[in-house]
């Protein structure tokens, strides 16, 4: 299924935060959207879940426009992994993943039990098998980030968007997610996922998309669109490649350079 945006432009009271912004999303790709701190990555986000609505431009998914879906429809076609993992009530882990089976499930019906094989395979498929009867509140934040990642993976919608997923994850936790959204491209989800790590995009991104104060900078494969002079217009860092001899390549900051704080 195809997630498509055009020409969107969105204000915060009267401060435009995007202007002008188009891409598309189609099944089997993974997209990594990078851009600096408040450069309008989370907004984007947000409008293309439908949680706010753009000032100007519009979005679809599939053939129809996504204001014209109920929140049950768009829970089917699109999938989200929050950054924020907060929680007050001290559900189990199995319960918050079968929340994700929600728009699935029939006002009185209550769970199924292909509900609950989709909920154990979510948990068995990012290594959490083990989680399924904690409280999501007792758990740390990596391990809540991960059963969060279950929870839209057990909602089997065709478009997963999430907004920084590796934050909290430890390294090892880190590079299994990658492989994970490489996966799960693979097999026909269309995935966009928010990050601050170029590195990441060039391993696990079939394409990639700068945001520049709300902007479109760049948008296609991630070995042409992660050059140094982009690099340099995002973070204000020099950067280099560095061959591993495997036919990858890795992203560096080049040496010797000492660089202020931007905020
Ligand atoms: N609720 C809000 N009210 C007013 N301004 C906001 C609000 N949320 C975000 N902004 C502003 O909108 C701009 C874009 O913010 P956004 O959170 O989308 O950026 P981001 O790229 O996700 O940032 P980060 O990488 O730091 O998470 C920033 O200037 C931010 O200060």
């Amino acid at each position: 299924m195809r997630l498509s945006a055009s020409h969107l432009a969105y204000a915060y009271d009267r401060r435009t935060v995007l202007e002008d912004v188009s891409l598309e999303l189609h099944a089997g790709e993974s997209v990594a959207l990078l851009g600096a701190n408040g450069s309008g990555k989370s907004t984007l986000i947000r409008l293309l879940l439908g949680i706010v609505q753009p000032l100007r431009g519009e979005i679809r998914v599939g053939d129809k426009p996504l204001s014209a879906l109920s929140a049950r429809e768009r829970a089917r076609r699109l999938a989200y992994v929050p950054q924020d993992h907060g929680a007050v009530f001290p559900f189990l882990v199995q319960d918050v993943v079968l929340m994700g089976r929600m728009p699935h499930q029939s006002w009185l019906g209550g769970a199924r039990a292909n509900d609950l094989t989709q909920v154990a395979n979510a948990l068995e498929r990012l290594g959490i098998a083990d989680l399924a009867l904690r409280a999501y509140t007792e758990l740390s934040g990596g391990q809540r980030q991960l059963v969060l990642i279950a929870r839209a993976l057990a909602q089997e919608a065709p478009i997963l968007i999430l907004d920084e997923p590796v934050t909290g994850l430890d390294y090892g936790n880190q590079h299994r997610l990658m492989a994970q959204i490489q996966d799960l491209a693979r097999s026909g989800f269309a995935i966009l996922q928010s990050s601050h790590y170029p590195e990441h995009a060039l391993a696990a991104a079939t394409r990639v998309i700068l945001l520049k104060d709300g902007r479109v900078l760049a948008d296609g494969p991630a070995e042409i669109v992660l050059c140094p002079e982009h690099m340099r217009a995002l973070y204000g860092v020099d950067i280099e490649f560095v061959d591993v001899g495997d036919g990858r390549r890795v992203i560096v900051p080049c040496a010797n350079k000492i660089l202020p704080l931007v905020v």
